[in-house]
């Protein structure tokens, strides 16, 4: 009787400084915006998941915020979240955009990533569309040099476009390489474990940062109060019900999240409903209301009840 074909599974995760190129990654690896990505750093603030379904394997990627220095009670619950996802996960891939320099960001976290001894690590060397192929080639040596001089001996270094699609497949072979053997963890056909709420505050929050002056990135939290399909509708004609509520920290910042008459909570709704709907397929009705949660950043119960 012949072996059957072994199965792997496991889990990833990307760190790499703020505009790294994690979530474009993840999504270009499960092939659906489950990932929320932004021009804007350190839009990445919940745990999302995204799942790559192989015959052979089942690759399960979680994002994490931007591994950065902490500097108020949010950055430090944002880095222990960090950590003990990176401590737990089979592959931990370090993100350094081709683009620009190996600096003190990347020695930081790659410094951080000695600390964890048992996880695998990766290093990739992203959005390699925006360099010469000299840079690149540059780009992986400074790489090499980095891991050698903290410590880390790098299982792989992976140069990748997840704009491009270029080497994509190629990671998810390598990554999937280094699992372990183990059974399919999840259903088929399941994208995303993150509850579908998470998703829509997170497109929520994408569209709520849209254009906005770079102090009120940080400031902005959303929560969904309540999410469910109108009652006493035809069954092919449903409309989803989504209350939520954009949390900013002061007066002045609803003003400007409200806009002239109301204008720019109108636009960033009708956004939001446009993105929420492609996601699920389903007709919106959107209530969004600006609310200031005082401070919440620095403050453990407004935290808590924010969902961090
Ligand atoms: N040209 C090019 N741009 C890319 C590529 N990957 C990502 N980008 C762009 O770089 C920016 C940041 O990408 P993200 O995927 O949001 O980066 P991130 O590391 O998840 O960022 P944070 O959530 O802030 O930590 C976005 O504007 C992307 O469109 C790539 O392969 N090529």
């Amino acid at each position: 009787m012949s072996k059957p074909p072994e199965h792997r599974s496991g889990f990833a995760s990307f760190v790499g400084r703020p505009n790294a190129g994690k979530s474009t990654l993840t999504n270009a690896l499960v092939g659906s915006k489950v990932v929320i990505t932004s021009s804007k750093p350190q839009t990445t603030r919940t745990v999302v998941r995204g799942i790559v379904h192989r015959p052979d394997a089942q690759l399960i990627l979680v994002d994490t915020p931007g591994l950065h220095r902490p500097r108020t009670l949010l950055g430090e619950r944002l880095n222990d979240l960090v950590k003990t996802t990176l401590a737990e996960v089979d592959v931990v891939a370090v993100c350094f955009p081709a683009n620009e320099k190996v600096g003190p960001g990347d020695r930081f976290i790659v410094s951080e990533m000695a600390k964890i001894k048992r996880t695998t690590k990766v290093a990739i060397a992203t959005k390699t569309d925006l360099a010469t192929p000299e840079q690149i080639g540059q780009h992986l040596l400074d790489i090499q040099a980095l891991g050698a001089d903290l410590g880390i001996e790098w299982a792989e270094i992976v140069p990748v476009s997840a704009q491009a699609g270029d080497q994509v497949s190629l990671l998810e072979d390598l990554l999937v390489g280094l699992l372990p053997e183990g059974p399919q963890l999840y259903p088929d056909g399941e994208l995303s474990d993150a509850p579908e709420e998470a998703i829509v505050a997170e497109l929520v929050r994408e569209a709520a940062l849209e254009g906005v002056r770079d102090e009120l990135p940080h400031s902005i939290a959303v929560v969904v109060d309540e999410m469910g399909l109108r009652e006493d509708r035809d069954e092919d004609k449903p409309l989803l019900d989504i209350y939520a509520v954009v949390y900013v920290e002061r007066d002045s910042q609803k003003g400007i999240m409200i806009g002239k008459k109301g204008s720019r909570l109108r636009k960033v709704g009708s956004d939001a409903r446009a993105q929420i709907e492609a996601l699920l397929g389903t007709p919106v009705y959107l209530d969004l209301r600006v609310k200031v949660a005082k401070d919440w950043q620095r403050d453990p119960r407004q935290l808590r009840k924010l969902g961090f």
